[in-house]
């Protein structure tokens, strides 16, 4: 079977893109981690397909798998790169798109300077929401990772996240604690972990250990929940912009219940074909 597929990142973050809009794409998870590998395949952080929707009223459904095969719930900058995906491809030629995920209905929009705003919804911070063992439902909670405690706050962004506040973000254990944290038993569906870095009220810097990917350029739903984090410990005012390895995003967030604005770049690198078995 042929593959067409287009490549495509988000500050970094990089995505093999299909179109299953008219023929399904048989998926597996051997094929997902054939085509992620950076070595013997192709190479991505997250593969997205792009279906037609199973709901009245929605543009499409859009499904992501992490590089390890398992299919997730949400991907922010997987948002954007599916919208500037279904312009380039000619799909629509909607600039407001309603897509449904595995977390529910996001809407993004295109805007005029090619950039895209995605309304992510409301974060869950309820910790059977995340979901996330703990006894109560404290912002900052600690975590033991051996011998050494942190203190994180777990916010779903349809994904979990476990977000901490670290002095430097380019001497943070990301490495070594993000493994730690992702299988940990209090995170029974795994989770993503952010290092935060406060420069200002308005700014952070950000690394995330992807759960499935392991360290990324940037993650999109992990700056949305850093930003929720930060908000909720008082350590942040919204709009806040966020500086990733791979570039800055722009996050606006009016607090519990609200729904989190994200706002950034997407770019096409290539379209290509692949031959699987
Ligand atoms: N890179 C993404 C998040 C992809 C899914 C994540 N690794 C998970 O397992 O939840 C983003 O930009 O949000």
């Amino acid at each position: 079977m042929r593959l067409r597929f287009t490549k495509m990142h988000g500050l970094g973050n990089d995505f093999i893109v299909v179109d299953a809009t008219r023929a399904p794409f048989e998926l597996t998870p051997e094929r997902i981690r054939f085509l992620a590998d950076r070595h013997f395949g192709v190479g991505c952080d997250q593969l997205l397909v792009v279906e037609a929707p199973t709901q009245p009223g929605v543009d499409f459904r859009y499904r992501i798998f992490n590089a390890d095969g398992g299919e997730v719930e949400q991907c922010g900058n997987g948002a954007r790169c599916f919208v500037r995906f279904v312009h380039d491809r000619k799909l629509t030629d909607k600039t407001h798109i309603r897509v449904e995920t595995q977390a529910g209905l996001i809407e993004p929009k295109l805007e005029a300077d090619g950039q895209v705003t995605v309304n992510m919804g409301a974060p869950h911070l309820a910790p059977d929401d995340i979901p996330f063992d703990a006894d109560s439902d404290a912002v900052v909670q600690p975590l033991s990772l051996g011998d050494v405690r942190v203190l994180i706050t777990a916010v779903s962004m349809g994904n979990p996240h476990a977000v901490q506040v670290v002095a430097d973000v380019d001497s943070a254990p990301v490495t070594v604690q993000g493994p730690a944290i992702e299988n940990h038993v209090r995170f029974p569906a795994r989770v993503n972990a952010g290092f935060m870095q406060v420069v200002d009220a308005h700014h952070i810097r950000l690394r995330v250990w992807e759960r499935g990917a392991g360290e990324t350029l940037a993650c999109g739903t992990g700056a949305c929940a850093a930003v929720v984090a930060g908000i909720l410990r008082e350590l942040l005012v919204s709009p806040v912009r966020v500086d990733t390895r791979g570039g800055s995003l722009s996050i606006a967030w009016a607090g519990p219940g609200s729904p989190v604005y994200m706002t950034g770049p997407a770019v096409t690198v290539f379209d290509a074909e692949i031959e699987l078995d």
